[in-house]
């Protein structure tokens, strides 16, 4: 299991994905798209990144909206593995 990390690891690891925002425990960003298709399309391509990595995100979609948040939830925080998911998920917009 990848370790929790500490408040000034997260802060640096942060840095690096500032599309994201860190929201107590978990690294979350809000996505727009042209409608619910489009939304659903990028939800889609989420899937082959998770399943490799064994790490999931959660999702929240309304309509053309996306909540993507991270978090390591068999570690109980953020780990060095939701920030990777994280920069692989921006790879794919
Ligand atoms: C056995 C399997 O690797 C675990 O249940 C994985 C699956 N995906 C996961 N995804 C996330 N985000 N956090 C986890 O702790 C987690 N655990």
């Amino acid at each position: 299991m990848a370790e929790v990390l500490n408040e000034t690891e997260v802060k640096k690891m942060a840095a690096e994905v500032p599309d994201w925002q860190v929201e107590g425990k978990e690294l979350k960003q809000v996505m727009k798209f042209k409608d619910f298709v489009t939304a659903m399309a990028f939800v889609n391509k989420l899937i082959e990144p998770a399943e490799a990595a064994g790490h999931h995100p959660d999702l929240e979609i309304s309509y053309n909206k996306v909540t993507i948040s991270l978090t390591s939830h068999d570690a109980g925080g953020l780990t060095e593995k939701d920030f990777a998911m994280a920069k692989q998920i921006d790879g794919l917009k």
